[in-house]
């Protein structure tokens, strides 16, 4: 039976529309001979956006993009320091914005190193791990706010909210990675020594959880010393799961570790499938690089590839991950533009379905 998928393309700002394109062009290209195909829609929003119209994310277009079977994103924001756009406005009022309504608590980002890829931290073969991150929760919620602004006396709060719900269900999804995966093992990271509170609630949700799964072997690493062992000894990981901004900042080291950010896919998933799921690189908009054809879309591709596997079509999510697998074994150290590097890995993947 031939299927349409239904994508929103929000390709946002900076190096965003340059890797996403990439990111269509192999999905194209890997479509080609199935009974799958794709109708893109193209989403303008971001911080670009919002300086020429004022909407960062208007009610109907949130609307709209309920109605899509999947969202692939580039990366929004300005420049750090670009005194036109609010620090946090174009990140919490689109981004987090569309992961909360949307109601996508696992943010899956899939750490590998393959083989032919230079690392200065770690040897391919060592690091095969994923970080699930809880999505909609913890001091990502806005629950706080400022007394007394701009005096000496000024207090900002910003309170981590864990909610045994929030928890358990990203948790639970966590177990059913590992308990998927050959090694079958599952490490969450939280700082359960300084943040008692949250701390607590995820100790008795994990220990609850982990009755269902006897197969599972679960560790804990505070995440400062999670840190170490990351760049030390990764390979001791194979699925974490932990909170939202510890899975933030541990998914950029991971990214740094495996290759590289250009490197590094994630889903934002919504495993119940009431809203779409949204695909994104786990890089932002690097704006220092953005306009230059320079930025790697691996990151974007791999994301196309994450997309597919959620959307049911393992066979060609595995045939992106074979082909940017086989690019990357090639990469020297001549460095490719953006399109010249989407042109290779589609190029792959269309010489693989022959
Ligand atoms: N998901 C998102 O949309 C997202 C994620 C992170 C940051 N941001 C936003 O992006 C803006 C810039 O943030 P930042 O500079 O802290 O982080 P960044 O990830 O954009 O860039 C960090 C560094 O990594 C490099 N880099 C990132 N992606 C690359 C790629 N594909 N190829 C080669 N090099 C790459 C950049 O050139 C930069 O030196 C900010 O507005 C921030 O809020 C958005
Ligand atoms: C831009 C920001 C809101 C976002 C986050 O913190 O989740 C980014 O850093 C990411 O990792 O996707
Ligand atoms: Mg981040």
């Amino acid at each position: 039976m031939s299927e349409t998928i239904r994508l929103a393309v929000i390709g946002g700002d900076g190096i965003g529309p340059e890797v996403v394109a990439e990111g269509l062009k192999v999905l194209d290209a890997v479509l080609v001979g199935t009974d799958v195909s794709v109708e893109k829609t193209d989403v303008e929003l971001g911080a670009d956006h919002w300086l020429k119209t004022g909407e960062v994310l208007a009610d109907e277009t949130l609307e709209r993009l309920r109605g899509f079977d999947a969202i692939l994103f580039g990366a929004v924001g300005a420049a750090p320091g670009d005194a036109r756009v609010p620090s946090g406005l174009i990140e919490r009022d689109l981004l987090l914005k569309l992961r909360f309504s949307l109601d996508q608590y696992v943010n899956l980002r899939p750490s590998l190193l393959p083989a032919g890829v230079a690392s200065p931290l770690a040897d391919p073969g060592e690091v095969d791990f994923v970080v699930v991150r809880e999505g909609t929760e913890g001091p990502y919620a806005g629950n706080g706010g400022v007394l007394r602004a701009g005096t000496e006396a000024e207090i900002a709060t910003e309170v981590s909210v864990n909610t045994a719900f929030g928890v358990r269900r990203v948790v639970r999804y966590a177990f059913e990675q590992a308990a998927a995966r050959p090694r079958r093992k599952l490490t969450w990271i939280h700082k359960t020594n300084v943040l008692v509170h949250a701390g607590r609630l995820w100790k008795r949700v994990v220990e609850e959880v982990a009755a269902d799964y006897p197969q599972v072997t679960v560790d804990y690493l505070h995440i400062d010393a999670a840190t170490i062992f990351m760049v030390t000894d990764p390979a001791r990981f194979d699925v974490i799961v932990t909170d939202n901004l510890f899975g933030d900042i541990i998914t950029d080291l991971a990214g740094a570790v495996a290759g590289g950010i250009g490197l590094a896919a994630s889903g934002n998933i919504n495993p119940d499938r009431t809203a779409p799921s949204m695909f994104e690189p786990v890089h932002g908009s690097a704006p220092d690089i953005a306009g230059q054809g320079i930025a790697d879309p691996t990151a974007a591709i791999l994301s196309v590839a994450i997309m597919l596997e959620t959307l049911g079509q393992p066979e060609a999510g595995a045939r992106v991950r074979a082909a940017v697998a086989a690019d990357l074994s090639t990469r020297g150290a001549e460095r490719r533009g953006t399109t010249a590097v989407g042109d290779a890995i589609a190029g792959a993947v269309a010489a693989r379905a022959q």
